[in-house]
């Protein structure tokens, strides 16, 4: 009998930068495509299209698709209309996929080239804190399914992620901070010195200076990328990336996409944190300190009322269930986690009324 090594796992670079100058010599050194498709939104798109069109036109003809910006659209009906663009262009097995913009056009992207042709390949353009952080690394592409985040999708590797932290000048705010909600979570699930320089940096980070935008980024990939290295296909380690999300997701799509991603994931990480301290795993102190910072960047704002039967029913379809029960992933102290199953109806209902009158 002979083994053979699992070589599925291909490694990809991942740039941090504060230009596009170097995108076309990155990707020219891990493909030669025969056309190359930017996906993009319509918020992008004015923004940076034809420049990174531009720096692409060497390397092959360069057509672009756009879609309706927002996390209403992260949807089959989409993904449809991107694969028949992609058909009417005539994009084959040879053609590159850009995913240009936040963690929607990545995630949705990335599921049309991991499934159009049975995967064509891609590389991760984010745009946004939360895409630069966080969702433009570990392979997880995908859509919403009726009531259910990212039901539908796929563990399928980019070729390339290329963070230009200069698109940062150009987004909203409100994203900025939604961003910074999941360099939090990194901090606090693995590395408290993240969490402590992204509470020191507070002013730089929110006025947006690239230095220190890059810094937080790369140490927040590599705390992504140690998790992802160790369980690609969320089997265990990878479940602590999830931190805040089991409650997050369920309040994102209750609240209509109301809230976004970032700061559903706070509200979830608030929750979570709360139920840590009511077991006796997480010092008071500790979901004081979580709390503050996550307050102090505009995070936590007066939650509108969830049914708490709701909330229940939408995380009852979360990913992490095995056999019946959810892997729900608590607090220990800032910077390690501690995974359960048996979190309760009861423990829910408590948690949704802390954060209501917390966050006021
Ligand atoms: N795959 C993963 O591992 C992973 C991880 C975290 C989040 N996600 C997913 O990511 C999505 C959230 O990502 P997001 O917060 O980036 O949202 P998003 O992609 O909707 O972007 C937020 C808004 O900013 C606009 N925008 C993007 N870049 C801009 C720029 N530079 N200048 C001006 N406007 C810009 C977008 O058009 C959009 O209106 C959710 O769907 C979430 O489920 C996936
Ligand atoms: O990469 C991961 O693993 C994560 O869980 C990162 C999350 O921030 C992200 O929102 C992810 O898309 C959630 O995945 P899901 O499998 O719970 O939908
Ligand atoms: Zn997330």
């Amino acid at each position: 009998m002979k083994q053979l090594k699992e070589t599925l796992n291909r490694p990809y670079k991942i740039c941090i930068a504060q230009d596009f100058n170097g995108l076309c010599s990155y990707i020219s050194q891990v493909v030669k495509p025969s056309k190359i498709c930017i996906i993009t939104d319509s918020h992008v798109a004015p923004f940076y299209l034809e420049v990174v069109a531009r720096e692409l036109m060497p390397l092959a003809p360069v057509i672009s698709t756009i879609f309706e910006a927002g996390e209403a659209y992260k949807n089959s009906q989409t993904v449809a209309k991107l694969y028949e663009s992609l058909i009417e262009h005539g994009l084959d097995r040879s053609s590159l996929i850009i995913a240009l913009g936040g963690g929607v056009v990545g995630d949705m992207a990335g599921f049309v080239a991991a499934t159009y042709m049975r995967g064509i390949g891609f590389v991760q353009v984010p745009t946004t804190v939360l895409a630069q952080n966080d969702s433009s690394i570990g392979g997880k592409v995908g859509i919403d399914f009726m009531s259910y985040k990212n039901m539908v999708g796929a563990f399928y590797n980019p070729l390339l992620v290329y963070s230009n932290v200069g698109t940062l000048h150009s987004l909203p705010k409100r994203e900025i901070i939604g961003g910074l909600a999941e360099a939090i979570k990194h901090g606090l699930i693995a590395n408290e010195a993240l969490f402590y320089l992204i509470k020191d940096k507070r002013e730089a980070l929110l006025k947006g200076e690239l230095a220190i935008l890059e810094e937080m980024t790369e140490i927040s990939c590599k705390v992504k990328c140690e998790v992802v290295e160790a369980d690609q296909k969320e089997q265990g380690l990878r479940r602590i990336l999830n931190f805040g999300h089991t409650l997050g997701h369920a309040i994102e799509t209750l609240s209509h996409f109301n809230y976004s991603h970032g700061e559903s994931v706070a509200y979830g990480m608030a929750m979570a944190a709360f139920i840590s301290f009511k077991r006796g795993y997480l010092q008071k102190e500790a979901l004081k300190e979580i709390i503050s910072v996550c307050q102090s960047f505009g995070l936590l704002e007066p939650i509108q009322s969830f049914e708490a039967q709701a909330v229940w029913e939408n995380m009852s379809h979360d990913k992490k269930k095995q056999h019946g029960q959810i892997a729900f992933i608590l607090l220990r102290r800032i910077g390690e986690t501690v995974i359960v199953k048996d979190v309760s109806f009861e423990e829910v209902e408590a948690a949704l009324q802390f954060i209501e009158e917390t966050c006021q």
